[in-house]
């Protein structure tokens, strides 16, 4: 039977994401009542700028005052879609107080602070969901946290943001510049308040942290993940990976060790097979493959940025926790039990492809063969190509821990006969 009091819903901003959920309220608000079993209502819009037009949104609900709605203590759910890490922390953690659930879209904050926020959550007897972080509207938060809970994970690996992906696959397939791309991404409503969290793997980093905190049942905070942007990413590089039979893709790779006494986890720009089904995943599009030792292999794909699928994922959790309500139950909360030290980069084993500027002549190819030798990493291909007394080197490595592969590039600087280092990328997927 419908209960009658409606469930109340408290919205922390309205910008790209937060608009498009009070839409779907609205809209939506019959079937998301028999979904739930009881009405739900916005009951308060927390905003920075009142005067703006917000269609669809009733002025009396509109606040600038987002700490009192959070403490009016009528609410059962709070929507945080407002970013950053204060005031939306206290904010959070001030709906707990007062007796309210958390729907947070916040991946930047629960990188950094999600062992408190749970600690908070479970303290006042609260939900904290928060699907919406990681890989927009696919459902990947929930699959891992109640699916796959009864399953070992070894390895989740995939292109977790939209933006970057955007502009990779602009710059490769229409050769357009990066700003022209990045502005467009923008105009979209995929990328960041201030895209560096974006271009410079932040906001991969922040999900890699979260994934891999869920999947292998450990902490993981933003500072244990390996970072590189894509800012570095030229054409050259491109026409490089295309000669090798390869896209660039930014991805967010976590593993435990072969032993299973450790995890890594680590985002930066790597080659991929054009075979490879990452290959393949255009514009804001996100796909993440989780490997389980029972299930084998997953692959989650679908928009990964976007008001509208943002908000599909947001809604998917407000009625998740109304449900809980109504049953006077929580759903799942931290699982770290396996306390699993996070290893550097240097120990994580992978390729790299290196393009280098060399002295054309006799000996050259031998001695930074003897460098890669003499850092135990194993050549599988090279190709030269000479140009006017200089030629340039590509080497392919075959797997070898990172540490090694640095110090051989290191080394490889230092030799008179290397002008330079055009390009290093690691290779992955094969
Ligand atoms: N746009 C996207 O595709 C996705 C965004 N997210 C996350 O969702 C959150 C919101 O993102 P967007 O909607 O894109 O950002 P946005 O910048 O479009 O919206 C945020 C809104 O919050 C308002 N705001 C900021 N501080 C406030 C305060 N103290 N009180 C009231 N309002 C305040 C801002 O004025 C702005 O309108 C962020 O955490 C973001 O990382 C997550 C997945 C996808
Ligand atoms: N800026 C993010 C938004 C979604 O998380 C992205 O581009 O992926
Ligand atoms: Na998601």
């Amino acid at each position: 039977m419908m209960r009658t009091r409606p469930l109340k819903v408290a919205l922390l901003g309205c910008g790209v994401v937060g608009s498009e959920v009070a839409r779907i309220m609205t809209t939506h608000a019959d079937d998301l009542a028999a979904r739930i079993g009881a009405p739900v209502e916005l009951a308060g819009v927390a905003v920075r700028r009142p005067d703006k037009v917000r269609g669809g949104v009733p002025a009396e609900l509109i606040t600038t005052d987002a700490t009192a709605l959070v403490k009016r203590g009528d609410i059962d759910v709070v929507v945080e879609v407002i970013g950053g890490i204060e005031p939306a922390r206290t904010l959070i953690t001030t709906a707990f107080e007062h007796g309210a659930s958390v729907v947070s879209a916040n991946k930047a904050l629960l990188a950094q602070d999600g062992a408190s926020l749970y600690a908070a959550a479970e303290q006042h007897g609260q939900d904290l969901y928060y699907e919406a972080a990681v890989a927009g509207a696919i459902p990947l938060i929930r699959p891992l946290r109640e699916s796959l809970a009864g399953d070992k994970i070894n390895r989740v690996m995939g292109i977790v943001n939209g933006t970057t992906n955007f502009i990779l696959d602009k710059m490769d397939t229409s050769g357009a510049g990066y700003s022209e791309a990045l502005d467009e991404a923008t105009a979209l409503g995929y990328a960041e308040a201030d895209p560096t969290a974006d271009v410079e793997a932040f906001d991969a980093a922040a999900k890699a942290a979260i994934l891999a905190g869920i999947a292998f049942h450990t902490r993981v905070r933003l500072d244990d993940v390996y970072r590189e942007g894509m800012t570095e990413v030229t054409a050259a590089d491109f026409a490089s990976a295309k000669e090798m039979g390869c896209t660039i893709k930014l991805l967010a790779i976590c593993e435990r060790a072969a032993d299973g006494g450790s995890v890594t986890a680590r985002v930066h720009p790597a080659m991929i097979p054009l075979s490879h089904p990452l290959a393949s995943v255009r514009e804001a599009y996100n796909a993440v493959f989780v490997e389980a030792e029972a299930a084998g292999q997953l692959m989650f794909y679908g928009p990964g940025a976007g008001g509208s699928p943002t908000a599909s994922a947001v809604l998917g959790d407000v009625v998740a926790v109304c449900r809980n309500r109504l049953n006077e139950a929580t759903g799942p909360g931290e699982s770290a039990y396996t306390q699993l030290p996070v290893s550097s980069m240097g120990e994580v084993v992978t390729r790299y492809h290196i393009s280098l500027d060399v002295a054309d002549k006799p000996g050259v190819l031998a001695q930074v063969a003897t460098v890669f030798a003499e850092h135990g990493v194993s050549i599988d291909t090279v190709r030269q190509q000479g140009k006017d007394g200089e030629a340039s080197l590509v080497v392919v490595t075959h797997r070898a821990p990172d540490a090694a592969l640095s110090g051989t590039v290191e080394a490889l600087r230092k030799l008179d006969t290397v002008r330079g280092v055009a390009s290093i990328m690691r290779v992955e997927g094969e």
